[in-house]
């Protein structure tokens, strides 16, 4: 496995042997459950973990949800980093959900609950201040699933890749119906000198 980058230890701070309890048996187990392409084993730790990490500054404390969490990206490490935050991951597939249960109650981490749904089916209450997403969809189809999830004056925080600003133009119409308005987009991670990763953020009406 990959050694573990420097920007870890900034992004995790006294966090960060829980981190590493994660990214361990992520690494031992992904694999096998099926969370994680063996091609991703080597930059586990820079691709996925610190990754996801480079949003946690941005986050506030109240409730995240984090849409489609999968192997815990960004959901989990997200409740690693900010164990002031309460986090809800809303993940449909069931080997995920338990994986994310057995992590939390592993990990210790109080801060956490699971819902096994899709985000357009899920029943939540109260409604979310922040809403994250990683590899999920495109901003046209994931606006619409998260935007009846969350509170009025909330915000959404999706990881997106070189195509965002393309996702952007595409998604105009549902901007427009959901009212977002202060939409930008971020550039993480060139402060704790690691590759830099793009987020949409837009604020719900
Ligand atoms: C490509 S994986 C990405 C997982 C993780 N976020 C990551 O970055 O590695 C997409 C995940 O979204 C989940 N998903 C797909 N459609 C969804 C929906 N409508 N609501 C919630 N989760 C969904 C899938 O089950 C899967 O775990």
């Amino acid at each position: 496995m990959e050694q573990e980058p420097s920007a870890a230890a900034l992004l995790f701070g006294d966090r960060i042997e829980v981190a590493r309890a994660f990214v361990a048996d992520l690494a031992d187990r992904g694999e096998q459950l099926g969370l994680i392409g063996p091609l991703e084993l080597p930059r586990l730790w820079t691709r996925h973990v610190v990754n996801s990490a480079l949003m946690a500054p941005l986050l506030r404390p109240g409730r995240v949800g984090d849409i489609g969490s999968g192997a815990g990206l960004p959901g989990l490490v997200l409740a690693i980093a900010r164990p002031d935050v309460d986090f809800v991951l809303i993940e449909p597939m069931e080997r995920r959900v338990a994986w994310l249960n057995e992590q939390k109650d592993l990990l210790g981490l109080t801060n956490v609950e699971v819902v096994r749904a899709r985000a357009e089916d899920a029943q939540l209450s109260p409604w979310l201040d922040q809403a994250t997403a990683r590899a999920v969809s495109a901003l046209s189809k994931l606006i619409p699933l998260v935007a009846p999830l969350m509170k009025s004056g909330g915000e959404m925080l999706f990881f997106k890749g070189a195509s965002v600003d393309a996702e952007i133009e595409k998604a105009a119409k549902v901007i427009r119906k959901h009212r977002l308005h202060d939409i930008e987009v971020l550039t993480l991670g060139s402060d704790v000198g690691t590759e830099t990763t793009r987020v949409f953020r837009a604020t719900v009406d």
